[in-house]
């Protein structure tokens, strides 16, 4: 078995091949993966918590999904004030846990279109990653399960597109009223509506169901999946808890191999120096990676000097080109009944979640209230492209904007009932109907591309200030445009004739968006992250001088290190990230097996 050390000092003499930075989402697979080779020697470095501290059933359990988001388990970071959204600082989550954002994400496992993938082969100039060529690693890594109640989901997704890895993912166990009138409506309408019966099969378009990172009643990520039982049952594996690497190192003598890292479990105790034998993989995902880059001199030189950071290499795509996307939900009351009942009355929740805590059924055991989705594109004639010049999908099959519907009241940040901080009962308070006795649904609106491209910037030259983070939202009129369409097309949406006597009446806000003017300040008012963010340390073609690594993964102009994580992905997703990074991940290992192993 491997160790887990929550002190440095435990470690001893101790020698490791890889040391790999970040126990996220791509650091597990990573970590995993590289110590299936017995004569590797595997540390991964963590700066956030055990995914065993108390409290921790909030990662666990499907139904609190996003409830770690402000707690112990995030960052806790914020954007700087955003001029798109009317000069509001909004938070800005990641994971700050052992899983990464993996252990505290929405659970949303979706590949997006094989455009994306080709994409990326294309800007690396590596056909290895193109869609056809990862098809191993996608399916070494994933595996469809039924949802904890055993529910014969076999007419909901297509097997073939599934595989026999690690990562469980499942469909929702007890579709609604909602979840069925959304399918319904796809068969009616088809068109760019039309029914998919698996969006992961690299159609990325169309409306379908959502597979959710859950097995057997509880989230699947990256640490349960591949970290942990690489820890119990491998003894070349360590895993170091609540240590920030604060810089990369560069060796004696001038050279610029940064194999050594420094780290800290405050800003003012002790530094701890470390080797690694082979290589030193950043895994710290799209905020952490630019960080550690920078804070080791390997960034563009006017911000390492407002830092106070001696540039040792010029390296001037690191930390900028940031995209992510705006989300935004739009509500309407219902002659029916949705979950905003059920969860106006804490009881039920209550029930639920004994249930849950007994045996790992019932309705806290899967995403109840989101699981269709629809992934939609702009006309192939839109004003918008023409006026831009320019089409930021990954390619014609590629959607620029998507739905997801929320089988209950969802507000948005500063609508009201809004979230209390704390425990499971509050997600009751977020998404009950906000008067009572009356049902409500939500759609929510997101950009699938972006134009804008902000940066991440150090402020200081100590790893423990957060640094600058500014995704430049809705600054592009491409951006904003599409947002306006995620409104506008709802209303085709629900012309389909099984919402009819359905829908009773749009939330009061939304009754007033009959005007572009109108949506804009809707839009503007109240549209969030999507935490989605991508590309601050981009992979380019071997030799290109732009970009911070090459196909490889190996960041340019230095040796030693390489980088696997969101900040490589060259531009916002048009699926869900998680399930393209797990994707990189694989391959990556592969890659680094392969130069070693001989
Ligand atoms: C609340 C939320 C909801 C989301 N919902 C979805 C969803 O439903 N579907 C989806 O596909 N995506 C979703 N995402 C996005 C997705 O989870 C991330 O894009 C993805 O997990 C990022 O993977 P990563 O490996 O790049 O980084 P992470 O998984 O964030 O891993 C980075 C790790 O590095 C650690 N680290 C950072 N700096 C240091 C340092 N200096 N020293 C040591 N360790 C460090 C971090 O603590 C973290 O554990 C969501 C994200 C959040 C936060």
């Amino acid at each position: 078995m491997g160790k887990i050390y929550f002190n440095a000092n435990d470690l001893g003499d101790k020698y490791y091949d890889f040391v790999v930075v970040g126990a996220g989402n791509a650091g597990g697979v990573i970590a995993a993966r590289l110590a299936e080779n017995p004569h590797f020697k595997v540390l991964v470095i963590e700066a956030g918590l055990s995914d065993t501290e108390p409290e921790s059933d909030v990662l666990r359990t499907p139904f609190l999904a996003g409830l770690a988001v402000g707690t112990k388990f995030d960052w806790d970071y914020k954007t700087t004030p955003q001029a798109g959204l009317n000069g509001r600082e909004i938070p800005f989550p990641r994971g700050y846990v052992v899983g990464g954002s993996s252990n505290t994400n929405s659970l949303v496992y979706l590949r997006g279109p094989s455009e994306d993938f080709d994409r990326l082969a294309n800007i690396s100039g590596d056909q290895g990653w193109s869609w056809t060529s990862l098809q191993k690693y996608i399916k070494m890594n994933e595996r469809h399960v039924r949802p904890w109640n055993n529910r014969n989901d076999e007419n909901d997704y297509n097997p073939a597109v599934h595989g026999d890895g690690p990562l469980q993912t499942t469909l929702v166990a007890e579709p609604t009223d909602l979840d069925q009138r959304v399918i319904k409506a796809a068969n009616e309408l088809q068109g760019q509506f039309r029914y998919n019966l698996d969006l992961n099969s690299g159609d990325g378009l169309g409306v379908g169901w959502i597979h959710t990172t859950v097995g057997g009643g509880a989230r699947s990520s990256s640490s349960t999946a591949f970290l942990k039982p690489a820890i119990e049952s491998r003894e070349n594996i360590d895993l170091l808890v609540h240590y920030h690497v604060t810089r990369l190192l560069p060796a004696e003598g001038g050279s610029l191999d940064f194999r050594t890292v420094e780290l800290a479990q405050d800003a003012s105790s002790q530094r701890i120096i470390l080797t690694a034998k082979k290589e030193v993989i950043l895994c710290a995902g799209a905020i952490g990676t630019p960080q550690i880059l920078q804070l080791s001199g390997i960034g563009p030189k006017a911000v390492l000097d407002r830092a106070g950071i001696a540039q040792l290499v010029d390296a001037p795509d690191v930390g900028r080109h940031l995209q992510d996307q705006p989300i935004i939900f739009y509500q309407w009351r219902v002659n029916s009944t949705t979950l905003s009942s059920f969860f106006r009355d804490p009881a039920n929740v209550g029930a639920s979640m004994a249930e849950y805590a007994a045996s790992k059924t019932g309705f806290a055991a899967g995403v109840a209230f989101f699981s269709t989705i629809a992934f939609l594109r702009l006309p192939d004639h839109s004003p918008i492209i023409k006026a831009e010049h320019k089409d930021p999908a990954a390619g014609p099959n590629s959607s620029h904007y998507l739905y997801s519907f929320l089988n209950s009241y969802a507000p948005n940040p500063g609508q009201e009932p809004g979230p209390t901080e704390g425990d499971w009962i509050s997600i009751a308070a977020v998404l009950q109907s906000p008067t009572s006795g009356e049902s409500f649904f939500a759609c929510l609106g997101a950009a699938a591309d972006t134009m804008a491209e902000g940066s991440v910037e150090i402020q200081s030259s100590s790893a423990f200030d957060h640094p600058a983070i500014n995704p430049a939202y809705l600054s592009t009129a491409f951006d904003l445009n599409t947002m306006i369409t995620t409104f506008k097309t709802t209303a085709e949406f629900f012309s389909a004739p099984i919402w009819t006597g359905y829908i009773a009446e749009p939330d009061p806000e939304i009754t007033g968006l009959t005007t572009d003017a109108a949506i804009e300040a809707y839009v503007r008012k109240y549209s969030t992250t999507v935490k989605h963010p991508v590309a601050t340390a981009r992979i380019s073609k071997a030799g290109a001088i732009d970009g911070v690594v090459g196909p490889d993964l190996c960041v340019k102009k230095i040796t030693g290190v390489r980088v696997v994580d969101a900040s490589v992905l060259p531009f916002a997703s048009a699926g869900f990230p998680q399930a393209q990074i797990y994707i990189l991940a694989e391959r990556a290992a592969a890659l680094i097996k392969e130069k070693w192993s001989n």
